[in-house]
């Protein structure tokens, strides 16, 4: 191969990731040309509406899964966190990258944390997950709906529509926004969506020359943590339709996962937590779902689901 070409959603965010993907590459592989094919995709287009309203987290990998089959792209370039637990048949993750930062992040022009927010503050984001959160520590703020790309979001809050607004830290440092988290909202206490912070590399099964060159990027104890936290969502049926949160981190040989389900509608949390070997994170995903289940979590999933 003497050109490899990344499919890339437009987004800055997403440049960012693609560009840090092809100069990961090129380092990996000296001599290796790699291109960058910018698109648009629907999750990207349509703002006015919520993503579960649309059809969900694999509306961004779309475009680019075509673009995949019509052969104008080798692979694509994901975070991790919004690529769905079930590929596309005929598409696979080629390589995870090491993670970034995998917390979340208040932002706010005039308040230093979430508790420092006045009664009934304006707090904007469209996660459920963020939401339940947010009404777990806060029953009294208004939450607002807040879509759009990470500097959209941070202009609107400079436009004062929001009090405070919470992104994740890996997007806003990797734009170079790092000086505008004013607090992290760490794990445990706090937890991030599944996979945040990790950036992934998909391309078509069975590509193997695609897949050989991905292969040097691959992070393992990244792809480990991964693992677990999206076990334990796939486990139970976690989509953007459901607040699902999770986080994994790896101490010598032992695999520590946190993991909560919750209502965006009234702060109810549960929580579990669960140790494991490192070399088995699937099944450590399932046991806290588990877990999380015979806490009471059922109750706040779809009635399908779990
Ligand atoms: N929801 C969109 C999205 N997908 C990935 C990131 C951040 C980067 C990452 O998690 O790797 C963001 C922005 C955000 O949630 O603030």
């Amino acid at each position: 191969m003497t050109t490899l070409r990344i499919a890339t959603r437009k987004s800055p965010l997403a440049l960012w990731q693609s560009e840090h993907v092809a100069a990961a590459l090129r380092t990996a592989h000296p001599g290796l040309q790699v291109e960058l094919v910018p698109m648009s995709t629907r999750g990207d287009e349509v703002l006015d509406r919520s993503l579960a309203a649309i059809g969900g987290k694999g509306l961004f990998l779309k475009e680019l899964e075509l673009a995949m089959q019509r052969g104008d792209a080798d692979c694509a370039v994901h975070s991790l966190k919004d690529v769905p637990m079930d590929l596309e048949p005929g598409f696979a993750l080629a390589a995870i990258l090491e993670r970034g930062d995998a917390a979340d992040a208040f932002v706010s022009n005039r308040f230093a944390d979430i508790d420092a927010l006045p009664q009934g503050a304006r707090v904007g984001t469209s996660s459920l997950r963020r939401q339940a959160q947010l009404r777990a520590r806060r029953p009294d703020l208004r939450l607002l709906d807040l879509r759009g790309n990470v500097n959209t979001r941070l202009a609107k809050l400079d436009a004062d529509d929001y009090d405070a607004i919470v992104l994740a830290c890996a997007g806003l440092q990797r734009l170079g926004f790092e000086a505008r988290i004013r607090a992290r909202l760490d794990p445990p206490r706090w937890l991030p969506a599944p996979a945040q912070g990790a950036i992934a590399i998909e391309c078509r099964d069975g590509d193997a020359a695609t897949l050989a060159l991905c292969a040097a990027l691959d992070h393992a104890a990244t792809g480990t943590c991964a693992r677990a936290e999206r076990a334990m969502n796939r486990a139970l049926h976690g989509s953007c339709h459901v607040p699902v949160a999770a986080h994994a981190r790896l101490d010598g040989g032992q695999l520590l996962l946190d993991g909560l389900v919750g209502s965006a509608d009234d702060g109810t949390l549960v929580r579990a937590h669960a140790d494991g070997r490192s070399g088995a994170p699937e099944a450590l995903g399932e046991q806290v779902a588990q877990s999380l289940l015979r806490a009471g979590a059922g109750a706040l999933l779809p009635h399908d689901a779990a």
